[in-house]
This record gives structure tokens, C-alpha cells and sequence, in this order.
């Protein structure tokens, strides 16, 4: 499946789109290069689901935790700065992937060996005009 997003007006409707289409996977792995709008996409996503909680990719923490409109939990990761994968075990990584609530994650080519087979695969291209297609 692949959705366009052609400008930051329309990321609302494309992250309608990718819920609607998401299937009954928890645990969503978005692959794209650096600025290609990973965080931006997770967040509009969050907001759809009806999160009020300020929604920035983990900075300080592996993870960042929020709360859906119906109560769930939703775990937000970015594996960009770790540095030894001991970090992603220490952080009880298992603990989030198989809770059964909606985990998103960036930079999971840092964690490959790590993420749960069924995991579903979304990549974030940008194209020549600035616009963006996620593919999953
Ligand atoms: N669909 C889009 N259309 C136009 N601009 C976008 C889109 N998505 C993101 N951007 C812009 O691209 C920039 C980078 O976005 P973002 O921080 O989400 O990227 P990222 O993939 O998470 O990057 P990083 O890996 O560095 O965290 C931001 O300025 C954002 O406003």
C-alpha cells in the first residue's frame, strides 16, 4: 500500500489513510532518511488516534509514552542515538514490542535483529517536489 502525502496540509487525511489500512499489527517500524518526515507522520498518526500529549520524537529516553482517546497506551521510540544495543535490552524492550499496545519506531535498521516478526515495515520517501510517499 502506498499513501501520498503532498504537502504538511494533507498529513492529517494521509494519517487517517494509514489507520484505516494499518491492519491488526502493533508494532510499526518507519524507515526513511534523516528529515523525511518520520516524526512528523508518527505524530500526526498519534493525534488521529486522539493523543493530547505533546508528541516529539524521544530525546532524552529510548521511548516516549502517550495516551490514545480510548485510554491505550501508545509507545513512540527513536533508536537513533543509541549507541550499544545493551541500551535497547536495559530498557525492557520487550516489555513495549508485546504489551499488545500501538508501538512506533524510528530508526529500527539500528534494532533489525530485535523487532518482532510481525512487525509491519513503513518507509518514507521524499520525492523531487518535496512531497512524501510511505509505503507499507
Ligand atoms: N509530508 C511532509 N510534507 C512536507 N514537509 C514535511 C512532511 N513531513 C515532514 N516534513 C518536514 O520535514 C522536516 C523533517 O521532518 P521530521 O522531523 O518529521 O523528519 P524525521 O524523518 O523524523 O527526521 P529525523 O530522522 O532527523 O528525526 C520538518 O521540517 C517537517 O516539517
Amino acid at each position: 500500500m502506498k499513501i501520498k502525502i503532498d504537502s504538511l496540509d494533507n498529513i492529517h487525511a494521509a494519517a487517517k489513510e494509514f489507520l484505516q489500512n494499518m491492519g491488526d499489527g502493533k508494532v510499526f517500524a518507519f524507515y526513511g532518511k534523516m528529515g523525511a518526515g518520520k516524526t512528523t507522520f508518527v505524530k500526526a498518526i498519534c493525534e488521529e488516534l486522539g493523543v493530547e500529549d505533546v508528541i516529539t520524537s524521544p530525546t532524552f529516553a529510548l521511548v516516549n509514552e502517550y495516551t490514545a482517546g480510548n485510554g491505550d497506551s501508545i509507545y513512540h521510540f527513536d533508536f537513533y542515538r543509541i549507541k550499544k544495543i545493551e541500551e535497547v535490552y536495559d530498557m525492557g524492550y520487550e516489555d513495549y514490542f508485546y504489551s499488545g499496545n500501538l508501538c512506533f519506531l524510528e530508526w529500527p535498521e539500528l534494532i533489525e535483529d530485535l523487532l518482532p516478526e510481525d512487525c509491519t515495515k513503513v518507509t518514507i520517501t521524499v520525492e523531487e517536489d518535496g512531497s512524501r510517499s510511505v509505503e507499507f
